[in-house]
């Protein structure tokens, strides 16, 4: 997978070396390239922004440099992590995960001019992401988590692709709650059914906490849940 990255503070991706990534990386499953904005500036400034049409508060990125990083850059699939981007979520990151060119535009102050997506999406695929109901800087810090939320999801990335199937959201449920040794601490007990060594009762525990915490933390999810997964699953058990 080829990433693209543009941005006007490059040195945000430095945390992009680390870890799984890094080694998704060195491993030549990963080819990241992060790009500076302003390498596609032409005035002594390096302007990137410009007061809004319209008037209002706060400044626009300018279309020039924005059209002649992502002309360089290629086509591939456009993500633009924005507060008016539709929720990003695991179905996404595994729909992204089989790509084979993402390329982020990190917007900064008030957004990038509306041009410059409309250009994209005539000759790309474009996904405007929002990661919550918040605002941040820029979408650097999104980048990174979507980044993230992809690359794990990359064969060979996980060392066990068995966490892959139990974690949360991959089954539309939140995961169950996980213990390890020792058995006893602060007086406080491993649930003894995790230690019974019976397969089938630990599966049917672990997905009635499940559906007990989706039920009770995001009863959204459970809106979706497959009814008949229901049945099924507990019928198994
Ligand atoms: N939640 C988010 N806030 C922002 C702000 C800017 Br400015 C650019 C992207 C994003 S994504």
């Amino acid at each position: 997978m080829r990433v693209d990255i543009i941005s006007i503070f490059p040195e945000y991706f430095a945390p992009l070396e680390l870890s799984l990534i890094g080694k998704a990386r060195t491993t030549g499953l990963l080819d990241v390239a992060v790009h500076d904005l302003r390498t596609w500036t032409s005035d002594v400034h390096r302007t990137v922004d410009d007061t809004p049409y319209g008037g209002g508060p706060g400044m626009v990125m300018r279309p020039e440099p924005w059209g002649q990083a992502l002309d360089a850059v290629g086509e591939g699939t456009l993500i633009v992590p924005s507060p008016v981007g539709r929720p990003f979520t695991q179905a996404d990151a595994h729909e992204l995960a089989e790509l084979d060119h993402l390329i982020f535009a990190c917007g900064r102050y008030e957004g990038i001019d509306q041009r410059v997506i409309d250009d994209a999406a005539a000759r790309m695929p474009v996904r405007e992401v929002s990661l919550g109901d918040y605002v941040l800087f820029g979408g650097e810090v999104a980048v990174i988590v979507i980044m993230e939320a992809i690359v794990r999801l990359l064969p060979g990335v996980l060392g066990n692709a068995d966490s892959l199937t139990e974690e949360s959201h991959a089954a539309g449920l939140l995961e169950s709650p996980v213990y390890t040794k020792p058995a006893s601490w602060r007086s406080r007990e491993v649930p003894e059914i995790l230690r019974s060594g019976d397969h089938g009762k630990i599966a049917r525990w672990r997905r009635d906490q499940s559906l007990l915490r989706t039920a009770s933390r995001r009863p959204d999810m459970m809106a979706v849940y497959p009814a008949d997964n229901l049945d099924k699953k507990d019928r198994k058990a």
